[in-house]
């Protein structure tokens, strides 16, 4: 597949197949994710793999946090819906960075971060995997944060869900750049 046709294929994915992915591969994936520009090099980014009894662990929290304020089986159900579409995700990655006192650097450090994790996207399309990058609000509550482990002056940056697709969405629409590049000459 060429950088354009993969550029434009890809797509965030959210149902997975029943289909272990190896960690050594989403090591090595990340490993050449990595390779993005940087400004001042601070390479502040920090990544957590989460399979096996810890995912069962971030199930329980998102089943407990959508089944909040429910009462009955309404609860029940909340609860069974959320922790089975997180139990069905074989991979989570979680992303971090250090953050500087300074705006810019944040600013900058944050668009470095971003480009890894679409550069990673782009390499496990590439090889047939999927993910989606969430911050939904169970990524801000205290027990993800804790299970996750974000260390004081961290920023989390996303949870991404990565397997084999089970179903790939259609395309959005992207507006018509044309309008929005402007040339001065
Ligand atoms: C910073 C960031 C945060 C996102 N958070 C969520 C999220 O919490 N839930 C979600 O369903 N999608 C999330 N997404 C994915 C976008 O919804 C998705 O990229 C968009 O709908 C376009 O779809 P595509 O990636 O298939 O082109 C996020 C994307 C980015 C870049």
């Amino acid at each position: 597949m060429n950088i354009e046709q993969l550029i434009k294929e890809r797509r965030s994915i959210s149902l997975f197949e029943d289909k272990p992915v190896a960690v050594e591969e989403i090591k090595a994936m990340l490993k050449t994710a990595a390779f993005v520009p940087n400004h001042k090099m601070t390479q502040p980014w920090r990544f957590t793999i989460i399979t096996g009894e810890t995912k069962s662990q971030l199930a329980e929290l998102a089943g407990t946090f959508m089944a909040k304020g429910k009462t009955g089986e309404d609860k029940t159900r909340a609860y069974q819906k959320a922790y089975e579409t997180f139990d069905q995700v074989p991979v989570y990655l979680m992303v971090f960075m250090g953050e500087s006192h300074l705006l810019k650097r944040r600013e900058e450090d944050y668009a470095s971060t971003s480009l890894i994790i679409h550069n990673l996207s782009l390499i496990g399309w590439e090889r047939g995997l999927g993910l989606i990058w969430k911050t939904g609000p169970l990524t801000e509550t205290e027990p993800f944060r804790d299970l996750i482990g974000i260390k004081p002056g961290e920023k989390f940056v996303g949870m991404l869900q990565m397997g084999y697709p089970k179903k790939v969405p259609k395309t959005l629409p992207r507006i018509d750049l044309e309008a929005r590049i402007d040339h001065l000459n």
